[in-house]
This record gives structure tokens, sequence and C-alpha cells, in this order.
């Protein structure tokens, strides 16, 4: 599916959340911002990516182990990203009138699995004690091939089987319920970037 239009892109998007609880999009953005996603990426220092915990603060820790990703937070007031917390603001306020799911914020990050990096089996947020509803990745790897590997591997609860692969093709976007979906990233046999966000309520983890 290709969208360019705004209205038309988050209309889908809702669709696909309503009837399945994930959307997934090819070419997701006008080329110039999905570019503009990309320069600012490969601006940045490579040595500023830290190795991706999991856990939240005082649970923090790392475990290559489990997943082996570099991330780095990304800042909502850098130049080149503007039109995209643009977006990402127009998509959360559709998605609340829609599904009245009360997002509050989003936060996002750059990813980056060098080769052989890989994310074992993992939900975003538990339905109890986590504020994270939606995740978001977008994927900025230009002549992804099959070969390649990265996969995204998206599960039902429970099943031991995905139901769905995403190739981490340049522009694809996977919006998913946070709490719904088991997923995976396959070992990558190159380096695969991403920018991977989260919607979240407003609920202290703490009170949770
Ligand atoms: O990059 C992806 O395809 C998914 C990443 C992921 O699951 C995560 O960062 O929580
Ligand atoms: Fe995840």
């Amino acid at each position: 599916m290709t969208v360019l239009n705004n209205e038309l892109l988050i209309d889908a998007i809702g669709d696909e959340i309503a009837l399945n609880g994930f959307a997934v999009i090819a070419d997701t953005f006008p080329a110039d911002l999905t570019e503009a996603l990309l320069n600012q990426l490969m601006a940045l220092d490579p040595d500023g990516f830290k190795l991706a915990g999991i856990g939240r603060e005082n649970d923090f820790q790392t475990d290559k182990s489990i997943r082996s990703d570099r991330i780095l937070w990304l800042d909502e007031d850098l130049l080149e990203t503007q039109q995209y917390f643009t977006w990402v603001e127009q998509l959360r306020l559709a998605l609340n009138k829609r599904f009245f799911l009360g997002l509050f914020e989003y936060e996002c990050m750059f990813a980056h699995y060098p080769e052989g990096a890989f994310y074992q089996k993992h939900v975003d947020a538990f339905k109890t004690g986590s504020n994270r509803k939606i995740s978001s990745v977008l994927y900025l790897n230009k002549d992804w091939q099959n070969g390649d590997g990265g996969e995204l591997l998206l599960y039902h609860e429970g099943d031991e089987a995905p139901f769905m692969k995403v190739s981490p093709k340049y522009g694809t976007l996977v919006v998913f319920l946070s709490e719904d979906f088991p997923h995976e990233v396959l070992p990558a046999k190159r380096s695969r970037y991403s920018l991977t966000g989260w919607f979240r309520v407003n609920t202290p983890a703490d009170v949770l």
C-alpha cells in the first residue's frame, strides 16, 4: 500500500489498527521527509549510539543475548526532524479521537542494528505496569535485499509461529498496539537502521 496524502495515510493507519491492531505501510512518507530523517541519522555521531537496554530506570540493564542494537534518543528540536514530529502529532490526535486512547506523549529513538545484531521476542508494554500504548517503527535502509535478514516478526500472543514478517525496507512503517503483539528482530546481515517510537499515556509507571 502506498499512500502519500497525510489524511489518507492517517485514516489508513487507523483503519488497519481498528481491524487488526497493526498496520504495515510501504513508502509511507514523501521522499524528502524520509531523506531528511536518514540525513539526520547519518549526521549523528556514531559514538552517541549506546547499547540498548531492557527495563527502565532502576531496572535498566543491558544483555547482548537479548538485544544487541544501539540506540540514540531523538531530540524533538532538531530541525530536520520537525516535519516528522508534526506528522506524529497529527497521528496522535487522530488516534485519540478515533479510539479514545488518551495518548499523551511520544518518545522516539534512532536504532542501529550492526551486522549480526538482533532483538529477541518481547512485548514493548505489558498490560499491567506500562504506559506505552502504540509502537511505531520506520525503516531507513536503502536497497535492503531479502537475503539481508533483519526482518521484524510479529506474533499473536501465545503463538509459536509469527503471522507476519516485515522486511526493514526504506520508507516502510509499522505501527502496532504495544500490549498486544510479541515481536522480534532477526539477526541483520548488514547495518540496519530505524526510527522507533512509542505513544504513551500519562500514567506514571510506579502507580500502576
Ligand atoms: O526495529 C524493529 O523492527 C523493532 C524494534 C523493537 O522491537 C524495539 O525497539 O522495541
Ligand atoms: Fe519492540
